[in-house]
């Protein structure tokens, strides 16, 4: 799939492995309509987007992917501005183990609802231009985090979704693909001061420090490689990629 005039949009892209998303689409040639809550660090990076790909191909919009009615009117004005979507990346996270509730609402159900909203635009059945998926779990959606169960849970459902989606919309004639990255420690802010984000759990911080220092981190760059290698390879449907700091592969789920 060649990217030139293809509209993406990327959810928690103002940061992180979503601006390195972001960045490695618009080199590539696709327009990104960049999606987040955090307004100020969205309108600096799209400004200097702007400067260095064209004032028409970025647009920042203002979108808790906990709110359906704030998806539903991002999305309209993508298809309004752009005139379609042809890429998804629901990359939105937290990590909290405190507020568990709202690490279930942003991480699983975020990228539900952004999926489910996209259909709308994309979905060849009705009326959409087809196109791909991928979303960001984890390597904790292959495998358990002891110091945080619940962003495992979520993780795993993000990789179960994913999988469960691509076959219904291969047997449906969506004409959509469904991939999603399983990445292991990547160097952003999200790796910051862990232990408060881990509950009742932080007694096993240390845990976490070894497994970093044991596995590396990765640099944000190098997810967002494999990213576009799931966008533009329209072999891949229903995979997920582990990411490691020493190389990436397919991962082999049980045949049902
Ligand atoms: N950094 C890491 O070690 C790893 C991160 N991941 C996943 O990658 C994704 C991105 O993480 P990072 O870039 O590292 O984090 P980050 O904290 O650097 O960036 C996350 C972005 O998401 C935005 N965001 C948070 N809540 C949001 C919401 N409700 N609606 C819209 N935007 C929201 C933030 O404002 C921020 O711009 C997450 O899903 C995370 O779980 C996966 C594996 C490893
Ligand atoms: C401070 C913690 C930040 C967590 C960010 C994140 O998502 C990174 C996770 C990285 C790896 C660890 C998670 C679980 C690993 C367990 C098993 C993987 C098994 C994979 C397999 O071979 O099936």
């Amino acid at each position: 799939m060649a990217l030139s005039g293809k509209t993406a949009v990327v959810t928690g892209a103002a940061m992180g492995i979503g601006q390195a998303i972001t960045e490695k689409l618009l080199h590539n040639g696709a327009k990104v309509v960049l999606l987040d809550v955090n307004e100020s660090a969205a309108k600096t990076l799209v400004e200097n987007l702007s400067k260095q790909y064209g004032q028409d191909r970025t647009l920042f919009l203002s979108c808790n992917v906990e709110s359906e009615e704030q998806l539903k009117a991002a999305f309209e004005k993508t298809v309004d501005t752009f005139g379609g979507i042809d890429i998804l990346c629901n990359n939105a996270g937290i990590l909290n183990e405190n507020e568990w509730e709202k690490s279930v609402s942003i991480n699983l159900l975020g990228v539900i609802r952004g999926t489910y909203v996209a259909l709308q635009h994309m979905n060849k059945l009705s009326g959409g231009r087809g196109g791909v998926v991928v979303n960001t779990a984890s390597m904790a959606g292959l495998g358990p985090l002891i110091t945080c169960p619940v962003y495992t849970a979520t993780k795993h459902g993000v990789v179960g979704f994913t999988r469960a989606m691509a076959g219904a919309s291969a047997a449906s004639g969506y004409g959509i693909r469904f991939n999603v990255i399983c990445p292991s420690f990547v160097q952003t802010e999200f790796l910051s001061d862990p232990n408060s984000k881990m509950g009742q759990f932080s007694h096993l911080a240390d845990v976490i420090e070894q497994m970093i220092s044991k596995a590396g981190t990765l640099n944000v760059s190098d997810v967002a490689e494999s990213v576009l290698e799931m966008v533009t390879d329209e072999t891949k449907n229903g995979e997920a990629l582990m990411i490691f700091s020493k190389g990436k592969h397919y991962v082999t789920f049980p045949s049902m």
